[in-house]
């Protein structure tokens, strides 16, 4: 089934609704500089305001120390980490060797597509990848899009996240291009950074109801 994490949830009831609606995965920025960025102690609120559902709540973290996204995760109750900075294959081993019943997914920001060269690494060292969009200045949430015609061919040996500018008018088109095993979006479905709009959200979960009935890659 196609996972959907919905990415840069600041507010209890938000994500309430958007686990109602049908997130499978959660993601609650854990870097300061962001306009998302959310404490531990809020997303230990969050979490504990969640309606008892199987979601993947994950902290984005970019060039955190391992105490750091350890204390974190053990915190706030995370039960996945993404590393979105410039961490490297060996650091990614450590962080999910020292967090094992942790997930752990690398983000990469691709500015061409010989990006995707550098994934190789990283397959045996985390468990999922998140391919999202380059931004010279912002490392997320930038609501730029990748070249999905450039993706079509992209299978990695581990599952994979699009991210990057994606919304409830352009998923479908996304999706046409590329399989990934699963989505993530965030300034697509916002009225403002981190204040999620929910008719957006709930207008993307309607669109997306053929891809839960149909495995995707299969005729609808
Ligand atoms: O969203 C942020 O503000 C952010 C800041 C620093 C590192 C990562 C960040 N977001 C990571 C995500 O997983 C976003 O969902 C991803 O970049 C897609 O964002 P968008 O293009 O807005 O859908």
């Amino acid at each position: 089934m196609l996972r959907v994490k919905i990415c840069g949830i600041t507010q209890p009831e938000q994500g309430r609704e958007i686990v109602r609606l049908g997130a499978t995965a959660l993601g609650f920025i854990c870097v300061e500089a962001s306009p998302r960025y959310v404490s531990p102690e809020k997303i230990r609120e969050i979490i504990r305001q969640l309606p008892p559902k199987p979601v993947t709540l994950i902290g984005v973290f970019a060039n955190a120390t391992l105490d750091r996204i350890i204390d974190t995760v053990k915190f706030a109750g995370l039960t996945g980490v993404q590393l979105h900075g410039d961490e490297s294959p060996e650091f990614c081993r450590q962080v999910r060797a020292t967090l094992a019943q942790v997930e752990t997914i690398k983000a990469l920001r691709v500015k061409t597509t010989a990006a995707l060269a550098t994934i190789a690494p990283y397959a045996e060292v985390v468990d999922a990848l998140l391919l999202d969009a380059y931004h010279p200045q912002q490392l997320g949430g930038t609501g730029k899009t990748l070249d999905w015609q450039a993706l079509q061919q992209f299978r990695p040996p581990l599952p994979w996240f699009l991210a990057g500018g994606l919304n409830p008018d352009n998923i479908g088109e996304a999706l046409s291009q590329v399989q990934p095993d699963g989505i993530d979006l965030s300034s697509g479905i916002e009225r403002s950074p981190g204040e999620k709009d929910l008719h957006e959200v709930a207008r993307l979960f309607e669109g997306l109801r053929p891809y839960f009935a149909n495995p995707i890659g299969k005729e609808l």
